[in-house]
């Protein structure tokens, strides 16, 4: 469903709803504004029925707590409003973000260029590790949990939807989680590590795994396990723990991936269930791929700028400008 979808209604008499922006498992999210100070915000709302049919609490009262958990004063996550109930719904009202990286990287022909690839890679990193640093996982780990920022923002990478998200210290005794060996699936299909696969307690390397995939598809386009043929959604599944556990994975990795995707594999494979992943080595083996290039980090990503891409973006051509055609006509300061 498109953004132009009409959807008004108000929250706490202050937030005004206009559009629908979208929708997940996890509730429907609106384009808003605060009445008072004409703020751009975004709503996402549950309804509540589903809480007495199945007694469970809201799942985004679950998602508040994370984000109060999360306290982040600054950069790189929506700031959270307001959470509470509104009119059968439980809402939250956040900072509004511009679009999502996986919109991003199908606007540019599901290719991002190295150069891009490694600015994002970067604050992607950050961002995790900020979440760890927090005692929690984000378990989804997926393109489409991460936007760039509305106006002065556009360069940042914000991570959010933290529906997924869970501890992995203990509060009390800040002791890691022992690791067990039936827990239910988690993450996204294409993302998830190979333990979420297998159902095994998910640790900070987990999440680390599934930014590798994430990366390597911004990259190559496709991941190998991208569109295989399976009898079953269960073979399908079991065949995509298969080839990222085993051979296929490695020799893709070997044969399509730049020398920093494949230290980053190497590193990962190697981590401890209990290790601190060493973010800022990782952060540095795309530091100086940039320096290397001679590459500026300028936050100029790929979507600003359909030159820097091979193929162009899919901003249909009578939107591009020929700058030949362009008359200056000189604007009259009065
Ligand atoms: N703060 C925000 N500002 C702008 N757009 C947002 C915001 N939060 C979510 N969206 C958009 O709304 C859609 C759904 O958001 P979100 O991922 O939070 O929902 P979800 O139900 O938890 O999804 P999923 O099923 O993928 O976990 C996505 O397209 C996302 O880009």
């Amino acid at each position: 469903m498109g953004e132009d979808y009409i959807w008004t209604y108000t929250v706490c008499g202050i937030y005004q709803a206009t559009h629908f922006i979208g929708g997940g498992s996890g509730g429907e999210v609106a384009r808003a504004f605060n009445m008072l100070t004409g703020d751009e915000v975004a709503i996402k709302s549950e309804l509540l029925h589903i809480e007495h049919e199945t007694n469970h609490p809201p799942a985004l009262a679950y998602e508040a707590a994370v984000y109060k958990l999360l306290r982040k004063p600054s950069l790189g996550f929506p700031c959270l409003h307001w959470a509470g109930k509104n009119n059968g719904n439980y809402v939250l009202v956040l900072d509004r973000l511009g679009p999502n990286l996986g919109a991003l990287h199908k606007f540019c022909r599901r290719k991002f260029s190295m150069r891009t690839v490694c600015m994002l890679a970067q604050q992607m990193l950050d961002r995790i590790e900020y979440v760890h640093s927090r005692g929690l996982l984000v378990v989804d780990v997926k393109p489409h949990n991460f936007a760039i920022g509305m106006g002065d923002n556009a360069h940042i990478v914000h991570l959010f939807d933290f529906g997924h998200s869970k501890l992995y210290l203990d509060p009390v005794t800040g002791k890691h989680v022992p690791y067990v060996a039936d827990r239910s699936a988690t993450g996204t299909v294409p993302y998830a590590s190979v333990a979420a696969h297998r159902h095994y307690e998910l640790c900070r390397r987990d999440d680390i795994e599934a930014l590798f995939y994430v990366l390597l598809e911004f990259y190559c386009g496709e991941l190998p396990w991208q569109g295989i043929y399976a009898p079953s959604f269960e073979a399908k599944l079991e065949r995509t723990c298969e080839m990222k556990a085993g051979r296929a994975l490695r020799d893709f990795v070997a044969t399509e991936c730049p020398p920093e995707l494949k230290t980053y594999y190497s590193y990962y494979s190697d981590l401890e269930f209990t290790e601190k992943p060493d973010y800022a080595y990782l952060r540095r083996l795309f530091a100086d791929r940039m320096k290397l290039e001679g590459w500026e980090s300028d936050a100029r990503f790929d979507w600003m700028d359909p030159s820097l891409l091979e193929k162009g973006t899919l901003i249909p051509e009578e939107y591009v400008v020929d700058s030949r055609f362009v008359e200056d006509v000189g604007v009259d300061p009065d």
